[in-house]
């Protein structure tokens, strides 16, 4: 068996943190990028072989909005919705010249709106109606499946050991992402999330943040609708309003940053 490989094909890449969750953009409005080749996503976000991100996301057209992302985990498997990926996103169809400052685009999980607004993007989530509370964690769905749990001193909790063991003994083949938390003060909490798919804790997760603000204010534990969401990554903010089956008018608030672009031979 041949040992050496050639390269065959440059592929423009952007790279991209949202609060330290970090993301390999694509314009593939040409469609020159494979979407189901999930041996060159998993290589282009292995951190030692490829750019190194958390997951990989293509920006494509739509006929009827802005454009269209599709996202993948750093595994190389396709997934249900980013929420730091979709702010990061639309930072990226305003550097591309295709929005100004608001917009609408098309995920996985349906239609988002989107503003940016004093370096922050303001991500419309999709309204939450079903959140399932148990004695000591809640389960809910925001684009992504989320485990929430509070625990104490969450600055020496071992998020690696104990997310990987929720997320495979609780959640089944499907699995769940699991979002340990810790109140700091009146509507603000710290936050440590272990990502499905990225199979290790990552420096802040949007579809988490928006579970642990939901899932505080409907235990009663946070009073606010308005809530700070720390993470390892930075801090995020989470806007929304009691409607009647549940939650709507959700945002997630927060930077998104372009840190470098290039060019791959893969
Ligand atoms: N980092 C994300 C969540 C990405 C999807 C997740 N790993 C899953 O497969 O459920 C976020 O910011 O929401």
């Amino acid at each position: 068996m041949a040992i050496c490989t050639f390269a065959v094909m440059e592929l423009q890449f952007y790279k991209y943190q949202g609060t330290g969750n970090d993301f390999v953009l694509i314009d593939n409005r040409q469609h020159t990028f494979s979407k189901n080749d999930t041996k060159l996503v998993a290589r282009l976000c292995d951190r030692k072989f490829g750019i190194g991100a958390d997951g990989l996301i293509l920006l494509e057209e739509h006929p009827a909005v802005d454009f269209k992302m599709v996202y993948y985990n750093a595994d190389g498997n396709q997934s249900s919705m980013c929420g730091n990926g979709g702010r990061c996103i639309v930072h990226f169809a305003e550097y591309l010249g295709m929005i100004s400052k608001n917009t609408t685009f098309e995920a996985i999980d349906g239609l988002h709106e989107a503003k940016i607004e004093r370096g922050c993007v303001h991500l419309k989530m999709n309204d939450v109606t079903n959140i399932q509370t148990e004695e000591d964690f809640a389960y809910l769905d925001t684009g992504s499946p989320h485990h929430v749990q509070l625990v104490e001193n969450l600055a020496d909790f071992n998020v690696f050991v104990n997310g990987r063991n929720i997320r495979n003994n609780r959640y089944g083949k499907a699995g769940a992402n699991v979002n340990f938390v810790e109140k700091l003060e009146e509507n603000t909490f710290a936050v440590r999330t272990y990502e499905r798919g990225v199979e290790d804790e990552t420096l802040s997760c949007g579809t988490g943040v928006t579970a642990v603000a939901l899932a505080m204010f409907e235990t009663g534990k946070a009073t606010s609708n308005k809530v700070i969401l720390q993470q390892p990554g930075g801090e995020l903010q989470i806007h929304f309003n009691k409607i009647e089956k549940g939650y709507g008018d959700i945002y997630l608030i927060g930077p998104a940053t372009q840190v470098f672009n290039g060019i791959i031979t893969v």
